[in-house]
């Protein structure tokens, strides 16, 4: 995290979400864009996750990532009390293996939406892309950095391919 002003947040319903949610984190890292992390909960910290969405957009903030497990209400209620972008990752349960994290982000009703993720690990990597696109559509150096990087995924399909045969 460099030490500028957080414009990303990431947030995740508990720390056992942490293992996930790095990768979002990872990709914020690579292409320098300052964020912020915290643990806030709908259901443990419901006042905290409250005044954190209402002072979001007037902290700076510019894209909410935002991870959780099980019965995953986190990202909808962020969403309900801010229009600022937010990226809903579910997070792999232990129970039902992220098919209720799944359903309990993405099936938002009309009006608040959450732009969720696929479950786990990549879902976190895309949230931290889809945040760094987001907030390329204003930053010049993003789109160039973002360029980059596709050109490494086509490198690494090519590397793979040479090693094939
Ligand atoms: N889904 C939520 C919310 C929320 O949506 O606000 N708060 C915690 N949790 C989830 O509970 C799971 C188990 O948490 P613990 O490991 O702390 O028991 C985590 O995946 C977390 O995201």
């Amino acid at each position: 995290m460099t030490d500028s002003k957080p414009i990303v947040a990431v947030v995740m319903g508990s720390s056992s979400d942490w293992e996930t949610m790095k990768h979002a984190c990872d990709i914020l890292d690579r292409f320098e864009v300052p964020y912020m992390k915290q643990v806030i909960s709908a259901h443990r910290t419901p006042e905290l996750m409250a005044q954190f969405a209402h002072d979001a957009r007037g902290n700076g903030l510019h894209v909410i990532i935002a991870g959780a497990g099980g019965a995953a209400h986190l990202p909808g209620m962020i969403a309900a009390q801010t229009t600022l972008p937010v990226i809903g990752v579910p997070v792999r349960s232990h129970a039902l293996s992220g098919w209720d994290s799944l359903l309990s982000i993405v099936q938002m009703p009309g009006g608040i939406p959450v732009a969720t993720t696929a479950v786990g690990n990549s879902g976190a990597t895309n949230a931290g892309l889809l945040a760094v696109q987001i907030l390329s559509t204003t930053d010049e150096r993003l789109v160039t950095a973002l360029a980059d990087y596709r050109n490494e995924l086509k490198e690494k399909v090519a590397q793979s391919n040479a090693e094939l045969v």
